[in-house]
């Protein structure tokens, strides 16, 4: 079993400067013993064609006995899911020989916001070279995904309380809303800098890759790598956004309430873009990390040890991942995330039509018709953590 490292810091990103705000977090691991570091050079120089094909044809071009795509049909073929409730069915495939697929059906009502939805059937992924790491493929509909990326945009970026990656460098709107201004709106830099002086850029460049996370709820620091030790219900440490946990609540059948949502990095990725190695280490608590994806599809690597080669998981909008048992405290990181690749259901949407317009102001209503447009090129994670102990 993997445990947690006696040490409190994140093993986050010790080469990651506060002023290189358009650099991922990324750590680095010798080279000698990471058996990641492969994956992610033969990755950034492969196409979403070829990436596709080799879901398909696994081992037709390099070694992938360990890449999952977990609706690749071969799956399908070796089972007989109709209308089975509670059924377990042991993967006899060639490639992944540990796979297990559950599917079960469940009264489990997801929502979020104001968007509610049945999920009547899930299927659940274990595999036995990961143990306690569990895949949801698919499991929020296209209206919970359409709310979710609304309520990034709305609700949790503009919080004042919620920290970005911008803010030791510029000074944002307040609040700061995305898509609440023209593109060509000077953003300037911060006047009370915390990092090396930055020079002034727009809001269309925050929006095209300069944005990379927010935090909500227990406000990580990334420069001291460490949650604030504080009460919850303060000023510093936000409450941790109702409508989130309204949806990890309505979802506690397939969590089995193994959360207390208490803070959340919400990372934002465009083309071409990775998540380097790294284990989540900073909470006191070994409960659940919940991870949802949204927007483009990318490749999820995850080991239990980072000199064996990372089991890679094929991630498309809706999916959730739940890291934990002994994979809470797993090496895990992102290949890379290919562009165009967004579902329909997020890019040819008129957001505009959609959502109820009473409780924004109109900029920021005139602003959602870009909101399609955007997720084109963007993949938007949540991953979901509890930083105490109960
Ligand atoms: O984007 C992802 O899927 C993973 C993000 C992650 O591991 C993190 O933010 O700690
Ligand atoms: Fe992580």
């Amino acid at each position: 079993m993997l445990s947690r490292p006696d040490t409190l810091l994140s093993v986050y990103p010790n080469n990651v400067s506060d002023t290189d705000v358009s650099v991922p977090r990324s750590s680095d691991l010798a080279a000698s013993n990471n058996s990641f570091k492969p994956l992610y050079k033969f990755y950034r120089h492969l196409s979403y064609e070829e990436f596709d094909y080799l879901c398909f044809e696994p081992g037709s071009k390099v070694e992938t006995d360990t890449l999952l795509d977990p609706i690749f049909p071969k799956t399908y073929t070796e089972l007989h899911p109709d209308d089975l409730s509670i059924a377990n069915y042991p993967f006899t495939g060639d490639f992944i020989e540990s796979l297990r697929k559950f599917k079960y059906a469940s009264t489990s009502r997801i929502s979020v916001g104001s968007r509610s939805q049945c999920a009547a059937t899930f299927e659940e992924i274990t595999l036995k070279s990961v143990p306690g790491l569990r895949i949801y493929p698919g499991i929020l509909t296209p209206d919970v995904q359409r709310q979710l990326v609304v309520n990034v945009i709305e609700e949790y970026l503009p919080s004042e309380t919620h920290l970005t990656n911008l803010h030791p460098s510029y000074m944002l709107p307040q609040p700061f809303y995305l898509f609440g201004h023209p593109r060509d709106t000077i953003i300037p830099p911060s006047d009370k800098p915390t990092v090396a002086a930055a020079t002034p850029t727009t809001l269309g460049s925050l929006q095209d890759r300069k944005l990379r996370w927010v935090t909500l709820g227990g406000q990580y620091n990334w420069t001291t790598k460490k949650y604030p030790t504080f009460e919850p219900h303060t000023r510093e440490f936000p409450d941790f956004p109702v409508s989130l946990t309204t949806l990890l609540k309505g979802a506690s059948a397939i969590f089995r309430d193994r959360i207390n949502p208490e803070a959340s990095i919400i990372n934002f990725y465009s083309d071409g873009d990775v998540l380097s190695p790294h284990q989540d280490i900073a909470e006191l608590s070994s409960a659940d990390l919940v991870s949802v994806s949204l927007g483009c599809e990318a490749v999820f690597f995850c080991g239990l040890a980072k000199d064996k080669p990372p089991l890679q998981v094929r991630v498309r909008s809706g999916d959730i991942i739940v890291m934990g048992g002994d994979s809470r405290f797993a090496w895990h990181g992102v290949g890379r995330v290919w562009d165009k690749t967004a579902p329909d259901h997020l890019v040819g949407f008129d957001y505009c039509e959609n959502f109820e317009h009473d409780r924004i102001a109109d900029n920021v209503a005139s602003g959602r018709k870009r909101y399609g447009q955007w997720m084109l090129s963007k993949r938007i994670n949540l991953n979901v953590r509890q930083m105490l102990d109960t």
